[in-house]
């Protein structure tokens, strides 16, 4: 199980729940993890982000995101309604502040899979959230996800890669890496690091 632990040594356990952050580049199987571990943790919340992306096949409105057009992302950041937002390869993506409150307020372990500059801001305005990165065992495994995944056009692919290399750069900023060799251990691990097991 050590074994998938890179750079810094896991923390000790924390009684209060916490706001923890996943991030990692895209295709790196965050959203395979996240599926895995709450098909056995359905307690773990997860925050359903807005974006103005397309849905991809098979994806549904309030499950997978809330899909929004231009106009009502432009309202939601006025009105202050996300926790954070950004920019990610040419859509915009942000998470819904009022939600992830009251579930920490709750008591329940709240889960966001956002990318490196929401994970920023999330850093700064929530002092005790987890960062933690999900790393691929290597590029071309990253790559080999990536397309292998098919949902994506080459150029999108291209733009996703070109970000991935200054995500994975920032992998010292975060307090934990989670090497994505095996679902099952990287859910099992990320379980233990929120207190859930
Ligand atoms: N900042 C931020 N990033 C998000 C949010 N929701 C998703 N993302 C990130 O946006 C990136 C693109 O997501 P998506 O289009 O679903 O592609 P995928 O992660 O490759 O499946 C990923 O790094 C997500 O983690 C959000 O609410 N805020
Ligand atoms: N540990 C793993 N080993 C092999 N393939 C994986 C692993 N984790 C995820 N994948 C595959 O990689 C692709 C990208 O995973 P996905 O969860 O969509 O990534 P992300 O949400 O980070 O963009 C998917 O086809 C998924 O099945």
């Amino acid at each position: 199980m050590a074994a998938t632990f890179r750079g810094t040594t896991p923390e000790p356990p924390d009684v209060r729940p916490r706001l923890t952050v996943l991030s990692g580049p895209s295709g790196v199987g965050k959203s395979t993890v996240v599926a895995h571990m709450r098909k056995e943790h359905p307690e773990v919340w997860l925050s359903v982000s807005a974006t103005t992306r397309k849905p991809r096949p098979g994806e549904q409105h309030g499950v997978h995101y809330f899909f929004v057009t231009d106009e009502e992302m432009d309202k939601l950041i006025a009105n202050g309604e996300l926790l954070e937002w950004a920019e990610f390869a040419g859509n915009r993506y942000g998470t819904p502040r009022a939600a992830v409150l009251e579930r920490l307020e709750k008591g329940e372990p709240v889960l966001l899979e956002i990318d490196l500059q929401g994970a920023r801001q999330v850093r700064e305005s929530m002092s005790d959230a987890r960062l933690v990165f999900l790393a691929p065992p290597s590029w071309e495994e990253l790559v080999r996800r990536l397309t292998g995944r098919g949902t994506e056009s080459p150029e999108v692919i291209e733009r996703r890669l070109e970000a991935a290399r200054t995500e994975l750069a920032a992998e010292p900023e975060f307090d934990t890496t989670l090497v994505n060799t095996s679902v099952e251990d990287v859910a099992r691990e990320l379980l233990a690091l929120m207190d859930v097991v």
